[in-house]
């Protein structure tokens, strides 16, 4: 249980029982590993109580939470790693107000809160820090879709008020200021131990990893805000910016574990050591690796994948193609393998529109057939023969200068194509093993793509629709499901192999952008890179389980007056969620007609990308109930002689 007391993060919300029998949840607000107690904190009727628990009472009430917590859920990263979690005392808890219809939901939901130290938090009842975590198979959506949108934004208004402190960060001119004094402030209270060569790399058959480079040159001109902290050990804190009607300023900072996380200072070699090293090897084995960069327009894919920028000239030898490249070769060489007969080949090609286009062969438009054993060919792909490293990186230079870019709002010149090189070795010409390094399209949204150009629009579409076909193959492959979506889009179809079989290894590594102007897509991406490990798919709510929810959400709400009254205030973002919510289901159904339309697909692959659609309809669906609830709520407030209102 030790190693679970040190996961017990301040503000994690737990349930405790109060001498009269009731059981409700609490945050955390100090831990005593000598003692092995726990002090936590709740409102109650707008006083702040707490109570100091043993760890042994605590674990009774929490087993399923403190599941989660084991090493067998969250695989235990390096020893040395492990001392790089947030701090778990010292920090003063928030208090917070549970209301009665979550506490059932909370109760099965990890939630860590990781508050800046703020006096004036104790002093006000909206003024605590909430935030969303998950244990490694927890879906982690950064506003917790699954919560009522009243009571979600109640957490996250309540909490994130904070007045900044009066200090180091005051006498800073810049836009923003109060954001960046309260990020600053809440990133002293973080320990930071970021990943280094000398750490340990864990073999994983879906590996999914975050990258956040420094502030551009562009975003420093402008002060833009750093909203983006990589505390280590996986972990990703985005600070979100918010402001509530009353203009009051308040950060949501939200928490995402990933396998492994890379901050700013992070080289290539180092991002390139934790992702697709530990893939050669499969190769090698006979198998199928992938790496996929994944990211906003601008965030740092290409970078990654095809090297260090100079201006406008890149460095190709400092991408992970190339350092994958250079150790296969170095493997070749290895005794064990050389009396193999392997030979190594590349391949480089881009999809731009659901077209295939050879890289090594004049921009050649491909064909891409599939025969009766459902095998894809690129017919007339040119495989080179390759005899060593510079031969490869010879044909990166070749192949990204010709590759189709366009301008987006964040990147004057964007990729606008999925680049695909392959790294394949063939014995006896059969092919035995496949490496891809997929340099992903910008993920932008529609609305940051500013142009009414169809060309664009229709560009956006494409790429959007390949993501989420994307995601739902890593996730069949992540799940051993027999249904893989490849057909989805032409991404998938080509990478069909990638998605199939024993010996398929995949590593994503969703590139962020610091800035907070960038915060919307950041969220997006995090989003993405989430559901991708979110992969046994058992959190997702099925059909019967809808009106039961809605159900309890009814009974409960006329249970408890005091958790209808909800300020004016979190109706109006409820509202604002709402819309936001309608603009992603409308991007999702536009993806799906347009799936719909090719008709040559079976329905069970239609079925397949409706999933995205479906739930974030059930998402809608919740917002919209948890905002008529949290109108209601306003109305009996304004009716209650206790709500101060006339
Ligand atoms: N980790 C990093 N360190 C330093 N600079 C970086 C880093 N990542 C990206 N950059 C710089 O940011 C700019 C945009 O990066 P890049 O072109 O790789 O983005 P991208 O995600 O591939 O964008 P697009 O999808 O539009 O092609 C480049 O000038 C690059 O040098």
């Amino acid at each position: 249980m030790d190693s679970t007391m040190a996961n017990l993060l301040v503000g994690l919300s737990v349930n405790i029982q109060r001498s009269d029998g009731r059981v409700h949840t609490a945050n955390v607000k100090s831990v005593d590993s000598t003692k092995r107690t726990v002090t936590v904190e709740w409102l109650e009727k707008s006083v702040c109580r707490g109570k100091e628990l043993e760890m042994n009472e605590l674990w009774s009430l929490n087993k399923e939470l403190f599941e989660r917590m084991k090493p067998t859920s969250i695989p235990a990263p390096p020893e040395k790693k492990c001392e790089s979690r947030l701090r778990s005392s010292g920090v003063p808890a928030p208090s917070s107000r549970v209301p009665n219809r979550e506490r059932k939901r909370n109760s099965q939901r990890p939630t860590a809160v990781l508050p800046p130290v703020n006096e004036a938090l104790k002093e006000n009842e909206a003024k605590s820090v909430s935030s969303v975590t998950s244990s490694r198979r927890r879906s982690v959506l950064p506003q917790d879709m699954s919560k009522p949108v009243n009571k979600r934004l109640s957490h996250a208004v309540k909490s994130l008020d904070m007045v900044p402190k009066k200090g180091k960060f005051e006498d800073t001119n810049r836009p923003n200021k109060q954001f960046y004094q309260m990020i600053e402030e809440f990133r002293e209270t973080l320990e930071v131990l970021p990943l280094s060569l000398s750490d340990m790399v864990e073999a994983r058959r879906i590996c999914v990893c975050v990258r956040k480079r420094p502030l551009n040159s562009k975003e420093v001109t402008k002060n833009d805000i750093d909203v983006v902290s990589i505390p280590g050990n996986g972990t990703l804190l985005l600070h979100e910016p918010k402001q509530k009607v009353d203009l009051t300023k308040y950060l949501d900072n939200q928490v995402f574990h990933f396998d492994y996380s890379f901050d700013e200072s992070s080289t290539n070699d180092l991002v390139y050591r934790f992702t697709a090293k530990p893939l050669v090897q499969t190769i090698f084995d006979g198998g199928v690796a992938t790496c996929f960069a994944y990211g906003q327009t601008g965030s740092g894919k290409t970078h990654t994948m095809g090297g260090d920028f100079s201006g406008k000239s890149q460095n190709n030898a400092k991408g992970i193609y190339a350092m994958a490249a250079q150790d296969v070769f170095a493997l070749l060489k290895q005794r064990r393998y050389s009396g193999l007969d392997l030979c190594p080949y590349v391949t480089f090609f881009e999809i731009y529109n659901s077209k295939v286009f050879d890289l090594l062969n004049k921009k050649a438009k491909l064909r891409v057939l599939e025969d009766e054993k459902q095998q894809v060919q690129v017919v007339g792909l040119q495989e080179m023969y390759v005899s060593c490293a510079e031969d490869v990186i010879k044909m990166i230079e070749m192949g990204s200068a010709c590759r189709t870019s366009g301008q987006t709002s964040a990147n004057a010149n964007s990729s606008r194509s999925h680049a695909v090189l392959q790294v394949i070795l063939r014995r006896r010409n059969q092919v035995h093993g496949k490496f891809s390094l997929v340099d992903l399209a910008g993920n932008e949204r529609g609305i940051d793509v500013r142009s009414s150009d169809r060309q664009t629009l229709v560009e956006t579409a494409e790429i959007n629709r390949s993501l989420l076909a994307l995601k739902e193959c890593i996730r069949s492959l992540g799940m051993d499901s027999h249904h893989i979506p490849f057909r989805m889009s032409k991404l998938t179809q080509v990478l069909r192999d990638s998605f199939i079989g024993e010996n398929s290894r995949t590593c994503m590594i969703a590139m962020v952008s610091p800035g907070m102007s960038s915060c919307d897509s950041t969220v997006n991406t995090l989003r993405y890179a989430d559901r991708v490990k979110e992969l046994n798919g058992t959190l997702k709510m099925n059909d019967a389980d809808l009106p039961k929810k809605i159900d309890e959400m009814e009974v409960e709400d006329s249970s408890s007056e005091e958790d209808s009254i909800v300020p004016m205030t979190d109706v109006y973002e409820a509202i604002s969620q709402v819309s936001e919510l309608e603009e992603r289901v409308h991007e999702e159904l536009t993806g799906a007609s347009n799936i719909i339309k090719l008709m040559e697909m079976p329905s069970y692959d239609i079925e397949a990308g409706a999933t995205d659609i479906v739930d974030y309809a059930r998402k809608l669906l919740d917002t919209v109930l948890a905002l008529q609830s949290a109108i209601d709520g306003e109305r009996l407030a304004r009716m209650s002689p206790k709500s101060g209102y006339c």
